[in-house]
Formats: C-alpha cells, sequence, structure tokens
C-alpha cells in the first residue's frame, strides 16, 4: 500500500498545512491567524521571542492542545482527531526533559522501541546521539545536556517521517551542538521533515531550509535564511584601514567602492571587509518592528 504522507500542492508535497489557525486562551489571543505549510523533507526553524506563541503552534501541530478556530493537516491529517497510527509516524521532542530516574538510558530506549510499529534499534540510536558512553548510567545521573540526547533519541526511536523539536539544543555546549546539527542534518537527508523552534539564530542559519519569524500569534515572514527581511539584497558594508585608522562606509554597491579603493590604494586593501546584515540582524529589527 502507497503511504500518502501530506496534501500535494503542484510537484510539492507537504507534511504541514495550516491555514486561518487561531487559538485564544481566555480572551487572550496566543496565535492569531497563522498560515503555514512545510514542505516533506524540509527542515523549517521557527523563530519568534518569548511568547510569541511557537509553542501553542507546535504544540497543536502536535495534536497536544486544541485550536480556537482554522485548518490544521499534518502528515494528511487533522492532529486533533487522529489516532495511535499518525501519532506512531510523528516524533517529538518537547522543551522539559522526561525524568526516568533509575533507568538507564538504554532501558529508557528499549522500553519506549516497544510503542512502535518500526522502531529503530535502541543500540543504533544510542550511538547516533552520542550517548553510546553512558547508556548504562541511571538517567538521574546524566547532564543536562545528555538528558537533551536522550530525549531526542526517545523522539527518533519510532523512525518518524516528521520530527518536532522545541529549542532542541538548548544547555548544549558547542561541540555538543555542532555534532547535534550533523545528527538533525542526517536525518533530513533520509527523508525526515523537521519542524524547529530555536532561541539561537546561528542554528536556524545553519540548519533551517526555511524559517519562519512568529510575534505576537502572526507569522510576519517565511523565507530561506538568507534572503529573510531582504538580507543580500541590502546595503553592505565596507571596512578597510584607512591612513586615519578604521574606515566603514554602507552601500549597495560594494564591488564598486571596493574597486574604487582598490585603486586608491594601488592593490590590496588593508583590513578589507565586506558584511552583509547576519540573520539575527534582520531578525531583531523584524520583531522590533513587530511589536
Ligand atoms: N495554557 C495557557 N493558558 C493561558 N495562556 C497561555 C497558556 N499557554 C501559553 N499561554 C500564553 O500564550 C502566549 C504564547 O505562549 P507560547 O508558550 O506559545 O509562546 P512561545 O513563543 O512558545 O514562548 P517561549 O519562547 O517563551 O517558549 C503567551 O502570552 C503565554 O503566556
Amino acid at each position: 500500500m502507497k503511504v500518502v504522507t501530506g496534501s500535494i500542492v503542484g510537484a510539492v508535497t507537504d507534511a504541514i498545512t495550516v491555514r486561518g489557525l487561531h487559538k485564544a486562551y481566555g480572551k487572550h489571543v496566543a496565535v492569531g491567524g497563522v498560515d503555514l505549510d512545510v514542505r516533506a523533507g524540509e527542515i523549517f526553524a521557527l523563530l519568534g521571542p518569548n511568547g510569541a506563541g511557537k509553542t501553542t503552534t507546535v504544540e497543536i501541530l502536535e495534536g497536544f492542545r486544541k485550536r480556537t478556530s482554522g485548518e490544521v493537516t499534518v502528515l494528511g491529517t487533522d492532529p486533533q482527531a487522529a489516532g495511535a497510527d499518525w501519532r506512531a509516524r510523528v516524533g517529538v521532542v518537547l522543551q522539559s526533559t522526561g525524568e526516568f530516574d533509575d533507568l538507564t538510558a538504554r532501558e529508557v530506549l528499549q522500553h519506549f522501541a516497544t510503542y512502535y510499529p518500526s522502531a529503530a534499534d535502541p543500540d543504533e540510536i544510542i550511538a547516533r546521539v552520542g550517548l553510546a558512553e553512558h547508556q548504562d548510567r541511571r538517567t538521574r545521573r546524566l547532564s543536562g545536556g545528555q538528558k537533551r540526547r536522550l530525549d531526542v533519541a526517545l523522539g527518533i526511536i519510532g523512525r518518524p517521517e516528521l520530527l518536532f523539536l522545541d529549542e532542541p539544543t538548548t544547555g548544549f555546549d558547542p561541540e555538543a551542538r555542532r555534532e547535534f546539527w550533523g545528527l538533525i542534518r542526517e536525518l533530513a537527508a533520509t527523508g525526515t521533515t523537521i519542524l524547529l523552534t530555536t532561541h539561537y539564530l546561528e542554528e536556524a542559519e545553519a540548519l533551517a531550509d526555511r524559517v519562519g519569524v512568529l510575534t505576537g500569534g502572526r507569522l510576519i515572514a517565511v523565507d530561506t535564511p538568507d534572503r529573510l527581511g531582504g538580507r543580500g539584497e541590502g546595503e553592505a558594508t565596507v571596512g578597510w584601514l584607512g591612513p586615519d585608522g578604521p574606515a566603514t562606509e554602507s552601500t549597495a554597491a560594494p564591488t564598486v567602492l571596493v574597486a574604487r579603493l582598490a585603486e586608491q590604494f594601488g592593490g590590496e586593501i588593508p583590513g578589507l571587509t565586506v558584511t552583509r546584515p547576519s540573520l539575527e540582524d534582520v531578525y531583531l529589527r523584524m520583531i522590533g518592528a513587530g511589536e
């Protein structure tokens, strides 16, 4: 039997389709009309300040919260009405760590593997998340970062088609974060769709095919990290070391300026830099404007 994993728009299959999503907690509108498509196989990062509505949106997509109104399709099904078969196709890594205290990482994974119809080999998953050395340690004795890896392992043990990661690398050291990014890229390369929320702009830049910026319950932009907010098209800043010290100039035509400077200096321009706004620059500008 052919498994249909989402709605088909043109030639692109969508793992997630959201139209006019609203969620209110009493009088407080947490999500105020979000439209979103996440394509099958892509890594999509949802960015936004505290309280923007990311967790609410993601938990509605995961089937953990009920929406007030709007249409949501995840892997071809409305999560609010989905059953165990659908749940087995979706992996979830929540913000808070589960506590299994006296069980070892290996035992926890072996236990959770029994819940899925086609679970991965727990030993392979332990190795993939970099917990092989600590697999026989009681989980209460794992460090914060190691617990987070176990959370990720639990999210992928069922071989999900779609993986939700809520702030996956909070508390990771830089090396662990880079390793984790490698793991996420590997999962995406083998066809897993990934929706992650993060407060780390460099994480979104390193991983995401597309990013969405949510603020005040509204999605104000969706684009590739290098194009978000007109990044790459706007002015660049050219810096160099002039006779009177460091100099900078913002220009829409940096190549022309560099050529002129090269002529002035008769060759190499001392201390030359050409920079565009970082993802963080455009993100901060956007959420500032959205407030
Ligand atoms: N169960 C709830 N009851 C009432 N209000 C809630 C509830 N959950 C969230 N909210 C409110 O809804 C808004 C959106 O919260 P949400 O947790 O979705 O934001 P977030 O973008 O995930 O924030 P963070 O980055 O801090 O995790 C906030 O104003 C929050 O206070």
